[in-house]
């Protein structure tokens, strides 16, 4: 299965965070497993906060772009829509996003963000948020994004 970024078209792609098409972004992934969406990223040294751990503005942003990939998805399935197709029918941007730093996230180390839903309330979609290193939870968030209207 592709990541839920690859299917959000061209025109739409250039999320610094996100986007297929911005070569100096983060160009996170991320991808549908089970009940949970998922994405893994390894941050580069240039993200310290405190020596040793990573910035968390790094840490919103990945939860942020996580979120709303996640909302995407988890309306296509709530709506029976193929996650394989080119040109993701539905897109979502974030109104609200909450985030609980619990632990210093080590840096060189890989950090997987889950996602789950929590609920879809017509055009909003909630989505909680972990974000682990080593199998440690250093952040959680939770995420409302807004469908946008076609
Ligand atoms: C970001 C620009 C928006 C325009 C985008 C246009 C095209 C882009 C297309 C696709 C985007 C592609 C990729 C994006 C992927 C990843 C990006 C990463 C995430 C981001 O980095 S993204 C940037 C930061 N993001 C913003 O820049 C949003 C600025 N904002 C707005 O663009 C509007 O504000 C919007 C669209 C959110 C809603 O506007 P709207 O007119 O469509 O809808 P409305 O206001 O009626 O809200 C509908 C229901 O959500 C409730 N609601 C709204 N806001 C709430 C809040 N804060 N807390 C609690 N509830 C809230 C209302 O209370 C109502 O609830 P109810 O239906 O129950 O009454």
């Amino acid at each position: 299965m592709k990541a839920i970024q690859d299917l959000y078209p061209d025109n739409l792609a250039h999320c610094y965070g996100c986007g297929k098409n911005n070569s100096q972004g983060h160009q996170l992934k991320t991808y549908v497993e089970g009940e949970e969406t998922v994405s893994r990223f390894t941050p580069d040294m240039k993200y310290t906060a405190i020596p040793g751990s990573v910035y968390g503005g790094l840490i919103a942003s990945l939860l942020d772009c996580h979120g709303t990939a996640s909302a995407a998805a988890f309306a296509c399935i709530a709506e029976k829509i193929d996650l394989n197709q080119v040109d993701l029918p539905i897109r979502c941007v974030t109104a609200n996003l909450n985030i609980n730093f619990k632990a210093l996230t080590p840096q060189g180390e890989e950090l997987v963000i889950r996602g789950k839903l929590k609920a879809i309330e017509g055009r909003k979609i909630s989505v909680d948020m972990t974000l682990t290193a080593k199998g440690v939870v250093c952040a959680t968030g939770e995420i409302l994004a807004i469908r946008l209207k076609e």
